[in-house]
This record gives structure tokens, sequence and C-alpha cells, in this order.
């Protein structure tokens, strides 16, 4: 099997519209599959500086709830189907973290995605004290069997998973691509349990602290086909440096 290789930027809740203007100048040209999530405001603009190349855009999150109506703040699947939106991220840990989602909540968003033909980027990662606690597995088993018990196994034909430990994301702490890519592994055998096809071709990209220095020891590893990148997306010397690790790391 030739190895894939796939990058998304989480954008966070940074940037402006001239900020994402001379960002997306500087990368613009680049030849690897690329996904850009902006803040949901700006979606519309960045996708729209986009067209005719083949970086795609992602939502940072979607609603939980099937049908329009009352609820205030909230975009649903539908609409991000109407605005040209191909991808979002789900049960990332800042959301469950600060916002209190939940295994089941992230599987409702899963399937809201995949009902409107959507592709969920699923994050999954262990805390410190969930790793420190000989954790790491069964915290990772739990939240992406939640999503495989509410949508199915097939969904994951369509899916992306991200391992971001949290104790890795924005603290200049990444995981050793070993430990990184025993997860990884663990994730694929996970999958492979169900349907071995799906795992086979399910990309699983590393969050967590991605830089330039760090980011071709990471690619280097036979289950990672990726990152996640937050911080160092938003500077394009770092964000380029990473998607050229990337390019270079892919064989066949
Ligand atoms: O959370 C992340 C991507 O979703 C990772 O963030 P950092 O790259 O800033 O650690």
């Amino acid at each position: 099997m030739s190895r894939r290789i796939l990058i998304a930027a989480n954008w966070k809740m940074n940037g402006s519209f001239a900020v994402n203007t001379s960002l997306l100048q500087a990368i613009n040209g680049i030849q690897i599959p690329l996904i850009i999530a902006p803040p949901s405001l700006y979606i519309a603009s960045v996708r729209q500086q986009l067209v005719g190349t083949t970086l795609k855009v992602a939502a940072q999150n979607v609603a939980a709830e099937a049908q329009q109506g009352a609820y205030t703040g909230e975009v649903s699947a539908k609409m991000l189907a109407d605005a040209g939106v191909s991808y979002a991220i789900i049960g990332h840990s800042e959301r469950r973290q600060y916002y209190g989602e939940t295994d089941a909540l992230v599987a409702q968003k899963c399937q809201r995605l995949h009902e409107f033909g959507l592709t969920p980027i699923i994050c999954v990662g262990e805390s410190l004290a969930e790793r420190e606690a000989g954790l790491v597995q069964t915290v990772v088993e739990r939240q992406l069997t939640a999503i495989i018990d509410q949508c199915g196994i097939y969904a994951l034909a369509q899916a992306v998973v991200a391992y971001e430990p949290v104790w890795a994301i924005g603290t200049g702490k990444t995981a050793t691509p070993a430990d990184a890519q025993a997860v990884h592994q663990f994730l694929r055998e996970l999958v492979a349990k169900y349907d071995k096809n799906i795992a086979e071709n399910l990309y699983i990209l590393y969050g967590g602290s991605v830089k330039a220095d760090n980011a071709a020891s990471l690619f280097a590893m036979p289950d990672i086909d990726g990152a996640l990148v937050g911080g160092a997306s938003l500077v394009a010397k770092d964000f380029l440096a990473i998607c050229h690790a990337a390019k270079t790391s892919v064989v066949g």
C-alpha cells in the first residue's frame, strides 16, 4: 500500500479577513491534499479564495440537531453542505473540555454530517491524567466506539480520524513518533476488527504541537497519515515547512 498524506489546518478562533487572505496567498500553491478549517464566519470567504486550487474547507464544529429551528448560535450540517463545505471537525478536545461535549453528542454530530455527505474529522485523545493512569487505549477506544455504535462502521469509510493527545495541544509537547504510532496502530486495528478494508483506507492524522521540526519524524511512521495542525498553521513559513515534510514523506 502506498502511503497517503493529508494535512488539515485548524485555525481555531484566530484570523481576520485581512490576515486570512495573506495566509491563503502564501499557501495557495501547495500541491498536497490540504484542508483549511477557519472560524465559521470566514468559511465562505476562504472557500471563495480557494476556487481553482486543490484545497478544501472544513468547519470546526457542527450542530447535533437534525432539524433547523430555534438553536441560537448553531450551524447545521445541511447549511454547511449548502455552503459547499465538505469536512467538519468534531469532538475536538477543546469542545469536549470547554463546552462539555460528550461522546454521545459527538456521535450525533457525526450522524448529522453523514446524512448530508460531509466528511467528519473525528478527534480522539487522552488527557495527561488519563495517560499517566495507563488509560490511553481505553479512552480512544471509548471515543471512537461511540461513533461506530451510533453511525455504523461504514460511516468510517468516509471519515478522517485525528489522534490528538490533550496534553500535546498548544503546549509545545509532542507525543514521540513511536508513542503516536502506537496509538494510531491501535486505532487502525480497532477499526479492522469491524472492517479491514475501511481500516486500511482510513486516514488517521496526528495533532498536538506539530511543528516544522517534528513533522517529518511523525510522518515517517507507518500509521500516521498526516497531521491536524493548530498553532503552526497560522504562520505561513511554519505551515509550508510542515506541508513540505508531508510531501517528501510520501512513498510509492
Ligand atoms: O488542536 C490542534 C489541532 O486541532 C493542535 O493544536 P496545536 O498544533 O496548536 O498544538
